[in-house]
């Protein structure tokens, strides 16, 4: 069996943040294991609270997952705030897990931070150098770089500067551009464009953790980092078009297509 760490905020509504994240590890019949950092009060309707865990909870969950289970891969999603990403930060260097993929998370669709804008520095200095991939969305990738990002031809230039940050490897989102949903990965050598057909839908909440997450599950089972990264687009395509229309708000992404289809 192999093993998957989340790192990640609770989203009490179940669509996106660790739950998303361990409903994608067990899709992935890989073992799913997580170290919270935040609990937000949350559902299809948008946030209504954040309480955060103290940066000492947040190293001790480490040293319980990685003293005994040890993951095979290492997903970073809601960080919070500047003393958890330290704490984080140590943690990765003192255990070393090598296949670390970071959602670089920062404001929930409905506008709250899950992030707060003074750690921001935080987790460009002490977790990008950290990770193996970094997956941004377009403003995500906006505030990591300072630019404006229109154009594929910008998301190579931000992909660029990501790398120039520390980043090994990094995959620009363009979910939220239009026409057909374009990802650019970029290693440092080489661009690839990753594209699907754009979903209508407006049940999207968790497409990111999902697509963050479906990459460590990949990188678990030992695929390389773009046969994963390619996998994980296959599998964010099949869960948004078969997202669920729950609650009143913005629905989630849907784990359960494949094996519903089957049976
Ligand atoms: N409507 C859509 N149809 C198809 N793919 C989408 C759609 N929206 C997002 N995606 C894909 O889902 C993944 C997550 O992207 P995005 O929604 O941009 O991230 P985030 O949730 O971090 O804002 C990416 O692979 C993106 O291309
Ligand atoms: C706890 C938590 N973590 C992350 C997100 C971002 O979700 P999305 O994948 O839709 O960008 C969220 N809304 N809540």
């Amino acid at each position: 069996m192999k093993l998957a760490l989340t790192i990640a905020g609770s989203d009490s509504g179940g669509g996106a943040g660790i739950q998303a994240d361990i409903k994608t590890f067990s899709a992935h019949g890989v073992f799913g294991m997580s170290v919270i950092t935040s609990v937000t009060a949350q559902n299809t309707r948008g946030v209504i609270g954040i309480e955060d865990i103290s940066p000492e909870m947040v190293s001790l969950q480490m040293q319980a997952v990685f003293e005994d289970l040890y993951p095979d891969a290492v997903k970073i999603g809601m960080v919070s705030s500047g003393g958890i990403i330290g704490a984080i930060a140590d943690g990765l260097k003192k255990y070393g897990p090598r296949k670390v993929v970071l959602d670089p998370v920062m404001i929930s669709k409905g506008g709250s931070y899950l992030l707060k804008p003074e750690a921001m520095n935080a987790l460009k200095d002490k977790l990008i150098p950290l990770s193996l991939v970094v997956t941004p969305n377009l403003m995500e990738a906006e505030a990591l770089t300072g630019m404006v990002i229109k154009t594929p031809e910008d998301m190579r230039e931000a992909a660029r500067k990501i790398i120039g940050l520390g980043a090994k490897s990094v995959v620009v989102k363009g979910g939220h551009l239009t026409g057909d949903a374009l990802d650019v990965f970029y290693d440092g050598h080489k661009f690839y464009e990753i594209t699907s057909e754009r979903v209508n839908t407006r049940n999207t909440h968790g497409t990111g953790c999902t697509f963050s997450s479906a990459i460590a599950a990949n990188l678990a089972l030992g695929y390389d980092l773009i046969e994963s990264v390619k996998r994980a687009k296959d599998y964010i395509t099949g869960a948004i078009k078969n997202s669920l229309d729950i609650g009143h708000g913005v629905g989630p992404t849907n784990h359960f297509w494949r094996w519903d289809n089957e049976n």
